[in-house]
């Protein structure tokens, strides 16, 4: 029997599989394929961490730890949809909402004094930021626009706001004394453990990290952030932006590094609201309300200033009131870009702001243009050139760009993804030495307290397999593919370094393969874009993840229709569902107007592919006929227009699915390659036809009022099922097929 793997994950991509998972199990078990539900949401994590505190019935397993080792093995076959990346104060949510559903978790602990505290601390912030992605990406990352869905986007192009030659926005960022300017890396001869270890100036030497096991060919960096200097920088940016009267907007990404963005963010806010913190800093701090947590969190806690709070509340809207505007996240509810630290996130935001016309949100509804800060410069310059090519050119036009599609270098934690237990706030001046286990000092940096210190770790056999996925993938379309590495970074030239050696062992006859430093090579891409043509980056991790937004917001108006899939280096698969997030705002939507505007074709891409997957491992035709005629049906979804619409009234991912569903039976009825499954499926082709007009005014009638799903983070799953699942003559016809 073949198994596919569904992940149960969290927010829109939750809600959307209530619904179009029916319609998998329906379509998969008519072939033979058993469809296997593993829980790796947020809520399900922390149930998995705290089983001694819970009933059996309330215990969940670690399906996460579960997944993980089955993607080093050949049998994976997992479809990852995406998952919250918990920021502080989502998890405490999280953690409140459990705890009102009655399950006894602890509090998460703010300032642990005792072991205990200490522990659940530790427990809880291990399900912290990305805590899910970096333990199932044991493979590279390839991401791109499938045919089909480039081709819809040039027929039926997406709106793109437009520039102005004299729009006002760019990209502020520091160039000096942070990441990318302070690194220092290292390849490791051989295998060893390395220490990480602060020496104060009295000479006291306070280890960091105790054991860092390192492999031969390992590239090892460490770099830090100077804060003083970030903060004369945000100060600077803030001025700019009250003196130009443009809005200021911070673009981080507190998710996936988080460890440092959080710091930095909070940096933000005291830089923002200086005059405030001067004031009530010791106050607030004494209250336990930490700038890093946000301007949401500080007013949300107030009240524990007691007879004070009126007076910093009042202090807080009057900075509100002068300039510089801050931008919006959603100014009717009056929530400022500095509210929440996971609620602008760099790779989303800075692309839906470039497809705005450079514009973003500003407090009191309008649109402007912004100063777009972005402190470290390691990669801030490639939405720079966008930019300044968007206000040289134009928009740009959907219906004749070309594409930008990536390799992206991810697997075994590479790059970034590895720091957050190698990320530190200093205590002290003094000086971070990485040392080997003879004692030699490999790496080394002058710090003072405050200032953010991190190392990363990229293992070798990971870049071995990303530069020959990226000479497959050059071979396969004929398309130049670039390095995006910058021989000025310590980083980065190592792996030019190792890129120039494993391209050797490669036919690369014929082939066009270029190193570029990250401007240059957005520099060539946005020109060939404009002409047309496509241009694979291959780039490190955090660009992975930037450009994988950043293209498909611009080519396709959103990042859920990628084709992003993960060939795991053991020889498993991992199917990952578009390239954007999980969408928070539409979980809105949906409760208060029972609308769900989530387009779930990634998901149908990802099941495709795994559906080829299997039946290439299992020697499984039938798994291809089912792929083949899925994709076909994806097709028609999209060129008949049955993808989710952004309003009410229209049809939406519940009226997309069962479109879906209609156009598969159809194609599996119509195939003559497995007879069998052409006859089974053609009375559904036609249940499914003769109802359609009875279907779709079904989930078209229950749009328009609030859905109660008993929760957000752990919604109820009958109400959830129930809402999910509103037309009882589709169901029907699915819970027929599943038996
Ligand atoms: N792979 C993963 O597990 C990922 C997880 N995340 C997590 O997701 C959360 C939210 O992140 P955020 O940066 O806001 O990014 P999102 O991608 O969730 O949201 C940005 C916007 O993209 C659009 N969008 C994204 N996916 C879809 C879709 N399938 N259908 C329709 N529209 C879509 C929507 O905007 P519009 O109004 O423009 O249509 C959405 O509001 C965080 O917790 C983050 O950590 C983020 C990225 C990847
Ligand atoms: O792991 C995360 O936190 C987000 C991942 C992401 O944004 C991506 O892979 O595109
Ligand atoms: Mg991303």
């Amino acid at each position: 029997m073949s198994t596919i793997i569904y992940t149960r994950t969290d927010e829109a991509p939750l809600l959307a599989t209530y619904s179009l998972k029916p319609v998998v199990e329906a379509f998969a078990g008519a072939a033979g394929i058993d469809v296997e539900t593993r829980d790796i949401s947020l809520a399900g994590r922390i149930l998995a961490h705290f089983p001694e505190r819970l009933t059996d019935a309330q215990r969940r397993p670690d399906a996460l730890a579960e997944l993980g080792r089955l993607a080093t093995t050949p049998e994976a076959n997992i479809i990852k949809l995406p998952n919250i990346s918990a920021s502080a104060p989502q998890l405490r949510a999280a953690i409140a909402e459990l705890q009102a559903q009655g399950y006894d978790l602890p509090d998460y602990p703010e300032s642990p004094a005792t072991d205990e505290e200490r522990e659940v601390r530790a427990r809880y912030d291990k399900l912290k930021g990305s805590a899910v992605n970096p333990v199932l990406r044991e493979g590279n990352s390839d991401r791109r626009a499938p045919d089909a869905v480039k081709n819809y986007a040039r027929s039926r192009p997406h709106s793109m706001g437009t520039w102005d030659s004299d729009s006002r926005t760019r990209v502020a960022t520091m160039g000096e004394h942070d990441f990318a300017t302070n690194e220092q890396s290292v390849i490791m001869p051989a295998p060893d453990t390395l220490t990480i270890s602060h020496v104060a100036a009295d000479g006291t030497r306070t280890i960091l990290k105790e054991s860092l096991p390192v492999l031969a060919g390992e590239v090892v960096d460490a770099t830090f952030m100077q804060v003083s200097a970030l903060r004369t920088f945000l100060a600077e940016q803030v001025s700019a932006a009250a003196a130009e009267d443009v809005l200021f907007s911070l673009h981080l990404k507190a998710t996936m590094m988080k460890v440092s963005d959080p710091i930095i963010f909070g940096h933000a806010v005291e830089v923002f609201f200086a005059d405030v913190f001067a004031r009530y800093g010791a106050q607030l701090d004494a209250a336990g309300l930490s700038s890093s947590d946000g301007l949401g969190g500080i007013l949300a806690g107030l009240d524990a200033l007691g007879d004070d709070a009126g007076e910093v509340r009042a202090a807080i809207e009057g900075r509100l009131r002068e300039l510089p505007r801050l931008s919006m996240v959603n100014s009717d509810k009056g929530i400022t870009n500095l509210h929440v630290p996971s609620d602008v996130i760099v790779d989303a935001s800075m692309p839906a702001m470039i497809r705005n016309g450079g514009k973003v949100w500003g407090p009191k509804g309008e649109v402007d243009d912004t100063i777009a800060v972005i402190p470290d410069s390691s990669y801030a310059g490639v939405y720079q050139v966008v930019i300044e090519d968007c206000k040289a050119h134009g928009a740009f036009d959907p219906t004749t760009m070309g594409s930008v599609p990536n390799v992206g270098l991810m697997a075994q934690k590479a790059e970034e993804y590895g720091s957050h237990d190698k990320t530190f706030e200093m205590v002290a001046d003094g000086a971070v030495q990485v040392l080997d286990s003879a004692g030699t000092v490999l790496m080394e940096h002058q710090v003072c307290a405050g200032d953010i210190w991190r190392a990363c770790q990229t293992k070798d056999e990971p870049v071995r397999d990303w530069v020959k996925l990226a000479v497959k993938r050059a071979r396969a379309t004929g398309d130049p593919a670039v390095f995006w590495l910058d021989p000025a970074r310590a980083h980065d030239a190592n792996l030019i370094s190792k890129v120039e050696e494993y391209l050797q062992d490669h036919d690369t006859d014929g082939l066009d393969i270029r190193v570029l430093s990250p401007v240059e090579a957005t520099k060539l891409s946005v020109e060939r874009i404009r002409e047309g043509k496509d241009t694979i980056s291959v780039t490190g991790n955090v660009l992975r993840d930037y450009n994988t937004d950043l293209f498909p917001i611009l080519e396709l108006g959103t990042s859920a229709k990628m084709l992003s899939v993960v060939p795991l280096m053991n020889g498993g698969g991992l199917f990952e569902t578009g390239a954007g997030g999980s969408a928070p705002k539409h979980v809105q939507q949906l409760q208060q107007e029972n609308y769900l505007r989530w387009d779930s074709l990634g998901e149908f891409l990802a099941l495709a592919e795994s559906l080829r997957f299997l039946a290439e491992r299992d020697d499984n035709p039938r798994a291809r006929v089912l792929g083949d005629a899925l994709d076909r049906a994806t097709e028609r979804v999209l060129t008949e227009d049955r993808s989710p619409a952004r309003r009410l009234g229209e049809i939406d991912n519940r009226g997309s699915h069962f479109y879906l569903a209609l156009y598969w039976a159809q194609a599996l009825a119509e195939q003559t390659e497995d007879a069998e499954l052409a006859r089974r499926f053609a009375p559904v082709a036609e249940q499914l036809s003769a109802q359609q007009d009875t279907i779709a005014q079904e989930l078209l009638d229950v749009q328009g009022s609030p859905v109660d799903l008993g929760g957000y983070y752990h919604p109820d799953e009958e109400k959830v099922a129930a809402a999910m699942r509103p037309s009882a003559t589709f169901n029907a016809v699915i819970d027929a097929l599943r038996g």
